[in-house]
C-alpha cells in the first residue's frame, strides 16, 4: 500500500470492503477502543473531490437514526479520509443473494419505510441525495443498535453523499433551479428529470426510490440490460406512468400518483408515503414478527426459491408466519409480474433484438392467465384425459361429441396419427408430452 496503514496513529487498516467511483472503503481497527470502523479514502490527486461534501452532509445528519455515525476525518500525503461507523451489507448485494434476486413484499415494505425516513432526513438538513440506489443503503450491524439513547438507531442507513446538492440557501429558502444541468446520478435509477438535464429536487430522490421498489419486488428493472443513458431514458419515458405499478399492491400506484403530482419546489408528504407502505404491510397480514428475507432459515427459503413471482414469495411468507387470512392471500395473488413482460417486449422492439427467454418468463406467462382461462384449460384437459382414456379403452367416441373446440380436434387428430404411426413423434409434440401436460394439470 502506498499510504500509511495506521491512520492518526490509531486506526489500523484491515481490509477493503467497498469500491466506488469516488473512493475506496476499508475496514479499520481502532486501537484505542478496540472497535472496528469504516474509512472512506479519496486520493488527493483526484480531479473531482467529493469527500469534503460527503463529510459535511454526514456531520449534519448526526441526529438522524438513519445515518452512519461520524467518527473523524483527516488527510495524509496521499488521501483525504473519513472514518465512520462500520455498517453491514448494502441492499444491492443482499438482494442479489435472494432467490430470483428479489425481496419478498414484507422485506421491501419494511426497508421501504426506513428508506423514506432516511431520504426525509437528508432533505431536512437541506440536501438532495441525487444518487438513490440499493448500494447506497447499508444495514446497521445489530450490535451497533444497542444504545442508551432513547432513540434507537435504525436498521437501514443511507450512505454516500458524494453527489448531494444543497437545495436551500443560507436563509433556508429554496434555491432557484438552474436552466440546464448535467446528468447526475446512476442512469438505472435516475428520474426522467435528471435525463432531461433539469434541476433535481426532493421529488427526484423519491422517483429513484420507486424504481428501487419495483426492482426489489420484480428482481430487475425493465431497462436493466441497457447501458446507454439515452436508451434507458427512452424506455423510462415510455413507461414512466402508472402502469409501472401494475401487478403491485395498489398503494404503490398511490405512491406513484403522489410523486407525480409534485413540482420542483414541493415538499413530499413523507408521512403519507410511509403510511401507504404501512397499510400494505398490515393489509397483507404481516406484523412485528415478520422476518427480513435474510433472517429466514435456508431450508424455509427453499419454498420461496421455487416461487416464480412476488405472489409466491408472499404466499411463502404466509406459510412461514402461519397467517391464514384468506382475504390477504387473495390480495397477494394479484401481485403478478405483468410489468416486466411488457417492458422486455418494448426494449426488444426498440433495439431490434430478442432476448433469450428465461424459464422465469415462461412461467410468468402461464401465471398471467386469468382464472377463467385456467379453468377452461383444466376443463379441456379433463376432456382430453377422458378422451385419451376412451382411446386406451377402445371406446367408440367421437371427439366432436365431446367438444366443439377446433384446437382440441387438431390436437386429437395429431394424437390419433401418432398412435397409428402416421406422424413421427418428436420432443416438442409427443403424445407422452400431451399426456404429461394433462397429468400436470390434473394432479
Ligand atoms: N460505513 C460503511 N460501512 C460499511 N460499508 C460501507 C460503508 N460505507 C460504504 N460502504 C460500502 O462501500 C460501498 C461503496 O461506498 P460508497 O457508495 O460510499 O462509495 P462511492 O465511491 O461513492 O460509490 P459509488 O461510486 O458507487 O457511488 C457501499 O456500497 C457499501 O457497501
Amino acid at each position: 500500500m502506498t499510504f500509511e496503514t495506521l491512520l492518526k496513529g490509531r486506526w489500523k487498516l484491515l481490509h477493503k470492503i467497498g469500491q466506488g467511483g469516488f473512493g475506496e472503503i476499508y475496514c479499520v481497527y481502532d486501537l484505542d477502543t478496540q472497535q472496528k470502523a469504516a474509512v472512506k479514502m479519496e486520493r488527493i490527486d483526484r480531479n473531482k473531490r467529493a469527500l469534503r461534501l460527503e463529510i459535511a452532509v454526514l456531520r449534519k445528519l448526526q441526529n438522524s437514526r438513519f445515518s452512519a455515525k461520524f467518527i473523524c476525518c483527516g488527510r495524509n500525503q496521499v488521501h483525504n479520509y473519513l472514518i465512520m461507523e462500520l455498517l453491514g451489507s448494502n441492499l444491492s448485494s443482499l438482494r442479489k443473494k435472494q432467490p430470483q434476486r428479489r425481496f419478498s413484499l414484507a422485506t421491501t415494505l419494511k426497508l421501504g419505510i426506513q428508506m423514506i425516513s432516511s431520504i426525509e432526513d437528508v432533505h431536512e438538513v437541506g440536501f438532495i441525495h441525487r444518487d438513490i440506489k440499493a448500494s447506497n443503503f447499508s444495514l446497521r450491524i445489530p450490535k451497533n443498535m444497542k444504545t442508551r439513547n432513547p432513540i434507537k438507531p435504525a436498521y437501514c442507513c443511507i450512505i454516500d453523499f458524494g453527489l448531494a446538492r444543497k437545495y436551500i440557501n443560507s436563509e433556508g429558502k429554496l434555491r432557484e433551479p438552474r436552466e440546464e444541468v448535467g446528468f447526475r446520478g446512476t442512469a438505472r435509477y435516475a428520474s426522467t428529470n435528471s435525463h432531461e438535464g433539469k434541476e433535481l429536487s426532493r421529488r427526484d430522490d423519491l422517483w429513484s426510490l420507486l424504481y428501487l421498489f419495483v426492482e426489489f419486488l420484480e428482481g430487475s428493472l425493465p431497462w436493466e440490460r441497457l447501458k446507454e443513458k439515452e436508451e434507458i431514458y427512452k424506455i423510462k419515458k415510455k413507461f414512466t406512468n402508472i402502469s409501472m405499478c401494475n401487478g403491485l399492491p395498489e398503494e404503490f400506484a398511490l405512491f406513484y400518483k403522489h410523486i407525480e403530482s409534485l413540482e420542483y419546489e414541493d415538499k413530499p408528504d413523507y408521512q403519507y408515503l410511509r403510511r401507504l407502505l404501512n397499510t400494505t404491510y398490515k393489509r397483507y397480514g404481516y406484523d412485528v414478527n415478520t422476518k427480513y428475507d435474510w433472517e429466514i432459515p435456508q431450508e424455509d427459503l427453499q419454498i420461496i426459491r421455487k416461487s416464480p413471482s412476488v405472489t409466491k414469495s408472499f404466499d411463502s411468507q404466509i406459510a412461514l408466519t402461519g397467517t391464514t387470512n384468506d382475504q390477504s392471500r387473495s390480495q397477494g395473488k394479484k401481485l403478478v409480474s405483468a410489468f416486466s413482460k411488457e417492458y422486455i417486449g418494448e426494449i426488444e422492439k426498440m433495439n431490434n433484438i430478442v432476448f433469450p427467454k428465461s424459464p422465469k418468463s415462461k412461467r410468468s406467462k402461464s401465471k398471467s392467465k386469468s382464472q377463467n382461462s385456467q379453468k377452461r384449460e383444466k376443463k379441456n384437459n379433463n376432456q382430453k384425459k377422458s378422451l385419451l382414456g376412451d382411446i386406451v379403452n377402445n371406446k367408440d367416441s367421437s371427439f366432436d361429441e365431446k367438444t366443439n373446440n377446433v384446437r382440441e380436434i387438431n390436437e386429437f387428430e395429431k394424437m390419433m396419427k401418432m398412435i397409428n404411426g402416421d406422424e413421427k413423434t418428436d420432443t416438442s409434440s409427443s403424445l407422452s408430452d400431451d399426456i404429461g401436460k394433462c397429468c400436470c394439470v390434473i394432479f
